[in-house]
């Protein structure tokens, strides 16, 4: 306060001296508050659009280095729970920019308080603690493969347990393939040396096809996305056109073409087996898996192809060039040689080469890793006029859990996860599964072939629940992950819609459209009420496979 004894001048100097310095702190503030505002906003952004590496820096026993955490690069990452990171980035996120959800928006676009806070809904729900549960112990003959270096060759195994054994001889790799265009192989036993589908390959457990939280994942998918495509032969098994694509280093996927526009819903008249398969559905199925904490899809990401440079004129397949032609709209198209749909009436077609496909990593070669296959007790009969038995008997499951496999272990409550799964992306064309021969009964079921799954989000299809409906047996685990699925802070919905901008396509249209989006929560909440029921008339609904 200025003193009254002070003359005029002195009081007018004090005014102006304070006015100086009034405004000289508001400056400041001003300033400070832009550059805060933009160091909050530009981290946040950045993990979605920071393309991922797809070289082998990381190894799989290695951790992969955040940015903001460079020196945990040396600590142990493949068995030991850690806080996811690789979800942090997104792989092949590019496109996310295009921020067809809002999500992005509501992380950088709403006010102060929002900006600071940069964990999205997907990344909490996978630092649940459901989605971190400690992981059992895993044993030698807990992986899929391993790896006999030189040094070990002869370390008295006998010849039995070596055939066995699917094991990656090293000094086979050396033998650099000869043909035009791939990679000479020069792998060692060192994780870096790895391409990423063979740390794929390599991370295959009893237990899960991958551990989500390793890079390993979205360096495959990137690669998947990016690499140079050498080969593209049409694949045998199964009914519908796919066609094989190796790349460089000797890598390949499953891959699957999209036939019809992404929004067609199937015909109301048509069975489920003569329903087209859908690309986004074989993409948003591996999703769709992850977010339920299962890990039992192989790794698939979408992909943008040119059909005269990456199919027809690198092709060895003679069968499949002869189906060539171009449209009278000018389009290039082709059908190959399979059982359905391989026509000039159904034809794949680009525009005028560009074709979306869905690009699943390949499992295992099945002389390294020999896979069992089992038809599914709930079969659908693939008549048009019979009933299957689990369709006449309600009591059908009694019979079900008497007989082997399914009366021990776990392999009841893994098939009723993956009712719930075929059931909440509509999926009634699982006839048979598949598990790793190696691993005999105790191990998880892959979900492969997702392809008709996502047809139809106007309806939803009860039967396909009749697993969990007719033995009222879930996994706590399953049952807890769903749960939180269903509450707004990680709805499953907004989850899934965030994942799937991850995937390339996502750039082009969502993945999956709105509707089916929505088709997802409703149909989660049926799950829910169906185990409510359950547990309305059983005491042993609950499988205890966590006690926490
Ligand atoms: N990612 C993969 N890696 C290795 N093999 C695979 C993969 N996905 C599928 N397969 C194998 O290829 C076979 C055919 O694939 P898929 O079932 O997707 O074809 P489909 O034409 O849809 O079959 P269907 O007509 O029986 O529905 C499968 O039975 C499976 O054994
Ligand atoms: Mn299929």
């Amino acid at each position: 306060m200025i003193k009254p004894s002070l003359g005029g001048s002195t009081r007018s100097i004090y005014l102006g001296l304070a006015c100086l310095s009034l405004s000289l702190h508001l400056l400041l503030a001003f300033f400070c508050l832009s550059v805060l505002q933009t160091a909050c906003v530009l981290p946040t952004s950045s993990p979605a659009s920071t393309p991922t590496r797809t070289n082998s820096q990381h190894s799989q026993s290695i951790s992969h280095s955040s940015s903001s955490s460079p020196s945990s690069a040396a600590s142990s990452s493949r068995k030991l729970p850690t806080i996811p990171r690789s979800e942090e980035h997104h792989p092949l996120s590019a496109n996310t920019s295009s921020d067809a959800t809002g999500t992005r928006k509501k992380r950088i676009g709403a006010g102060k308080g929002q900006r600071v806070k940069s964990l999205s809904k997907l990344e909490e729900l996978f630092k649940h603690p459901l989605y971190n549960l400690p992981r059992p112990q895993l044993q030698d003959d807990d992986w899929l493969l391993r790896l006999k270096t030189n040094e070990h060759g002869s370390d008295g195994e006998s010849e039995e347990e070596e055939r066995e054994d699917a094991v990656l001889d090293e000094s086979q790799w050396h033998s650099a393939s000869g043909q035009e265009g791939y990679d000479k192989a020069a792998w060692t036993s060192k994780a870096e040396t790895h391409p990423p589908w063979l740390r794929f390959h390599l991370g295959i457990s009893r237990w899960e096809l991958y551990d989500r939280k390793d890079p390993i994942v979205a360096q495959l998918t990137h690669y998947l996305a990016t690499q140079r495509v050498l080969g593209a032969v049409q694949k045998t098994g199964g009914t519908q056109l796919k066609l094989l694509m190796s790349f460089p280093n000797h890598g390949q996927a499953l891959l699957k073409p999209m036939k019809q526009s992404r929004d067609a819903e199937t015909d109301v008249n048509l069975f489920y087996f003569s329903d087209f398969e859908r690309h986004n559905a074989e993409i948003a199925a591996f999703h769709l898996d992850r977010l339920l904490g299962f890990n039992r899809i192989p790794p698939v990401v979408g992909r943008l192809i040119n059909v005269t440079s990456e199919v027809r004129e690198i092709t060895s397949d003679k069968k499949l060039a002869r189906t060539f032609f171009t449209s009278p709209a000018g389009n290039v198209c082709f059908y190959g040689v399979c059982e359905y749909y391989c026509s000039s009436e159904h034809p794949v077609c680009g525009r005028p080469h560009e074709l979306e496909v869905s690009l699943a990593a390949m499992l295992p070669d099945l002389s390294l890793a020999p896979r069992r296959s089992w038809r599914s007790p709930w079969r659908r009969s693939y008549s048009r006029n019979k009933l299957a038995q689990w369709q006449k008997d309600p009591a059908y499951c009694d019979t079900v859990k008497q007989k082997p496999p399914y009366s021990e272990g776990t392999r009841l409550v893994d098939l009723i996860d993956m009712a719930v799964l075929d059931f909440l992306m509509s999926n009634m064309d699982r006839h048979h599964y598949e598990t790793f021969e190696k691993f005999g009964n105790e191990t998880f079921l892959l979900h492969l072939d997702n392809g008709r799954a996502f047809g139809r989000h106007s309806q939803d299809e009860p039967s396909i629940l009749v697993p969990l409906q007719q033995c009222c047996r879930i996994r706590r685990t399953t049952l807890l992950r769903l749960r939180i699925l269903s509450l707004p802070a990680f709805r499953l919905s907004d989850v899934m819609r965030e994942s799937l901008l991850s995937d390339p396509l996502a750039a082009v249209a969502p993945v999956l459209s709105e509707p089916h989006l929505s088709a997802l929560d409703r149909r989660l909440a049926a799950v829910l009420q169906l185990v409510e029921v359950c547990e309305q008339h059983h005491d042993d609904v609950i499988n205890d496979d966590w006690e926490g």
